[in-house]
């Protein structure tokens, strides 16, 4: 089974995708694909820099990824223009990754996307994971993670569907409002119920009705 485990920014794709291999299933994340096929001499590397100009660089070569984003994310039109370069690469990384898995033997693979709705990549995956929080928390996460002001914050949160929209969409609704234990809990039931923890983590967590 092919698992999307999506969100908003900051909503706690990560955490929990960090207890998703805590249990042994192997997770694909998006964004760090999306660092990947930007590299220097990447075929989206050039792409950007020809579009975004050299400016978007730093002394050595590398991508600003700071100021690119202070571009892309105050421009629709240039954000959907990153986007069109660099979504088709990511799909194309992450199918040959999730073949690879699947060669190694894997039954449950785990690709944390961000923007598996807006991007259309729910053709990827089987089933769905949303991790929720309501806007306020999610603001105030994103705040104290990254330092952004309230207008970096909101422009980001502007970029993407919003979480109450997303609910409809998912098969199931991780609620990461309150302890990470509780949080944990919820993805276990969920594996349960998948049956996709491998067998010897499963009879771990098999909770035994008095
Ligand atoms: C704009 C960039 C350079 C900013 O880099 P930065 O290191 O500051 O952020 P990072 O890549 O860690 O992304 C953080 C979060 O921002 C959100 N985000 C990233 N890109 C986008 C986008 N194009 N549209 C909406 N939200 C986005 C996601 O929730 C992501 O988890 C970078 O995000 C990027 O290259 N984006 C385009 C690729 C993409 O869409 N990545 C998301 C995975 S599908
Ligand atoms: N249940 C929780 N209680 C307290 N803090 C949390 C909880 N879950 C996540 N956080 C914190 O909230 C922030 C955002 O979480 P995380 O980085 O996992 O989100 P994300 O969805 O992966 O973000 P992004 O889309 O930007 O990569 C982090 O600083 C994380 O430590």
């Amino acid at each position: 089974m092919i698992i999307g485990l999506t969100g908003g920014i900051a909503s706690g794709k990560s955490t929990v995708s960090n207890m998703v291999k805590d249990e042994g299933i192997p997770v694909i994340d998006a964004d760090i694909v999306a660092r990947e096929v930007v590299q220097i001499g990447e075929e989206a590397y050039e792409k950007i820099v020809s579009y975004f100009g050299i400016e978007v660089t730093n002394s050595d070569g590398t991508l600003d990824r700071k100021k690119l984003g202070a571009i892309v994310f105050n421009d629709e039109e240039k954000r959907l223009a990153l986007n069109e370069i660099v979504h088709p690469l990511i799909r194309n990384r992450m199918e040959n990754k999730v073949g690879e898995l699947i060669e190694k033997g894997y039954k449950t693979i785990v690709l944390d996307i961000p923007l598996l709705f807006e991007s259309k990549l729910t053709n990827l995956v089987d089933k769905i994971i949303l991790v929720y929080v309501d806007e306020d928390l999610q603001r105030k996460r994103l705040q104290n993670r990254d330092q952004f002001s309230d207008e970096e914050v909101e422009v980001r949160l502007k970029a993407q569907f919003p979480l109450k929209e997303k609910i409809k969409w998912a098969d199931e609704v991780i609620h990461n409002h309150g302890l990470l234990s509780d949080t944990k809990e919820q993805l276990l039931t969920i594996l349960i119920k998948w049956n996709c923890l491998p067998a010897h983590k499963h009879s771990a967590h098999t909770i035994i009705p008095k």
